[in-house]
């Protein structure tokens, strides 16, 4: 059953290549460039310049660039190291992710230089993706690169879902919260979007470079207050939200700001895109199957209660097909000591302390991206015998979940899913089968 759930996985994540999303959805007859509803004839436009940030943007910049060619007059990429492409006429910087470093602030200069020239006549495409929050680094007067790398990690750590920690980013930022839309205003701005998001929130997905932000410097202190990160941030960077509450700094721009009038922001592909062809793919294994949800949410122990509760209690005749649910969303972990791992190893082998030893169930939990966290694994998967057979060989569970370590466990139990860089990133999946 593992290898089945590993292929339902497999399928999900293939949907959602970059290629096939914009082969798909985004065509070149003639002159125009056909997008959902839209249409853009360009020849009317004087320059096309394209820009692209996040962990997909190499994927999808490639696929641009074999579209529109030598009609692109510059443009340049931001993705996470080893993440790169080979490109014809786009430049590209790799940089760090989850927290930003030196290379992300040179990139995302660049991004800015082109963005600077960009006119009332000019075409620019803007392909986001997730990832592109820490990988897009810019300093905001007084905050220096070890300040924002602090307060980054502080974020990533501290529990809070990317909503709250994006509503931060985005106010110590001149490219986040449509702030990169400003900057381009009055060009004509198309922004193929690739969601990482519950709910596919264009002001979150990416922190929203060409959203209205619906978010203020005071939710942003909100969130700090929330988290109780006051005193755990650099002053320069609490001094900066500070100012901005006081409306010594101007506001992200909202969504009714005519900066907007120009922008067409288009999510071509999300979490339910894959989930569709996972559950395709469960079917031709001949499993009965269900998505049963595309927002997972919140602390990965709630996460998992549901999941399982969903699975124990799942009404079908006997011995019929394997059970196979799905569920796509972001659960989150609040991270303490200095073990290595991700949330879904974390949370799927919380599941496999969690599982009646009584139940045939096996559970998979992966990032589309490949990636799980700082780690080489996209995730892992258990079934009701991990446990066990882990404390038969000496290797203790509840120590590796205790000390933030699923890495090392499943390392040494075994269960990881490695994929590799997949090129895309729809958040993550959950393959749950049940077997009577
Ligand atoms: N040792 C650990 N155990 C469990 N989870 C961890 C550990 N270290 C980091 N994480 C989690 O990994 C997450 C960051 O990893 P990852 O790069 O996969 O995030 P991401 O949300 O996919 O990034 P982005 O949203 O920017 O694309 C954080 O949310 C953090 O809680
Ligand atoms: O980059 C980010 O902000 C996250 O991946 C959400 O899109």
């Amino acid at each position: 059953m593992k290898d089945i759930a590993e292929q339902i996985f497999l399928a999900g994540v293939d949907a959602v290549l970059p290629e096939k999303l914009i082969r798909s959805q985004v065509k070149l007859s003639g002159d125009f460039l056909h997008l959902a509803e839209w249409e853009f004839p360009l020849s009317r436009f004087r320059q096309i310049y394209l820009l692209a940030a996040g962990k997909a943007a190499a994927a999808m910049a490639c696929e641009m660039e074999r579209l529109l060619g030598d009609r692109i007059r510059d443009g340049h990429i931001i993705t996470k190291y080893g993440h790169g492409r080979a490109l014809k006429r786009l430049t590209l910087t790799e940089a760090g992710h989850p927290v930003p470093d030196a290379e992300g602030v040179k990139g995302t200069q660049r991004m800015l230089d082109i963005a600077r020239k960009a006119g009332e006549n000019d075409l620019v495409v803007c392909l986001l993706s997730g990832g592109a929050s820490a990988l897009m680094a810019d300093l905001p007067e007084g905050i220096s690169l070890d300040d924002l790398k602090r307060t980054n990690e502080l974020l990533v750590t501290c529990g809070a879902d990317i909503a709250k920690i994006n509503t931060i980013r985005k106010h110590l930022s001149g490219v986040k919260g449509g702030e990169l839309a400003r900057t381009l205003f009055p060009a004509t701005t198309v922004s193929l979007i690739l969601s990482d998001v519950v709910g596919n929130r264009l002001e979150v997905i990416a922190s929203g470079p060409t959203a209205g932000d619906r978010t203020n410097f005071a939710d942003a202190m909100d969130v700090i207050n929330s988290y109780s990160l006051k005193e755990k941030l650099p002053a320069s960077v609490l001094h900066h939200l500070q100012k901005g509450v006081a409306g010594s700094i101007p506001d992200t721009p909202k969504p009714d700001d005519p900066i907007f009038q120009n922008v067409y922001n288009y999510v071509i592909g999300s979490n339910s895109t894959a989930l569709r062809a996972a559950a395709q793919k469960a079917k031709e294994l001949g499993c009965t199957t269900e998505i049963v949800t595309e927002t997972l949410q919140g602390d990965y122990t709630a996460v998992a209660d549901y999941i399982l509760d969903t699975v124990e209690n799942y009404q079908r005749p006997k011995r019929a097909k394997p059970l196979c649910l799905l569920f796509g969303g972001e659960p989150t972990v609040k991270v303490s000591g200095n073990g290595k791992g991700g949330r879904n190893q974390h949370l799927a082998l919380y599941l496999a302390t969690r599982i009646s030893p009584k139940k045939r169930i096996t559970i998979l939990c992966a990032g589309t991206d490949g990636t799980d966290g700082p780690t080489d694994a996209a995730g892992a998967v258990i079934d009701d015998k991990t446990v066990s057979n882990a404390l038969e060989r000496g290797i203790n569970p509840y120590q590796y979940l205790n000390g933030c370590d699923s890495y090392h466990f499943f390392q040494q139990a075994g269960g990881h899913i490695m994929t590799g860089n997949t090129g895309t990133n729809v958040m993550d999946m959950i393959v749950a089968i049940g077997e009577d």
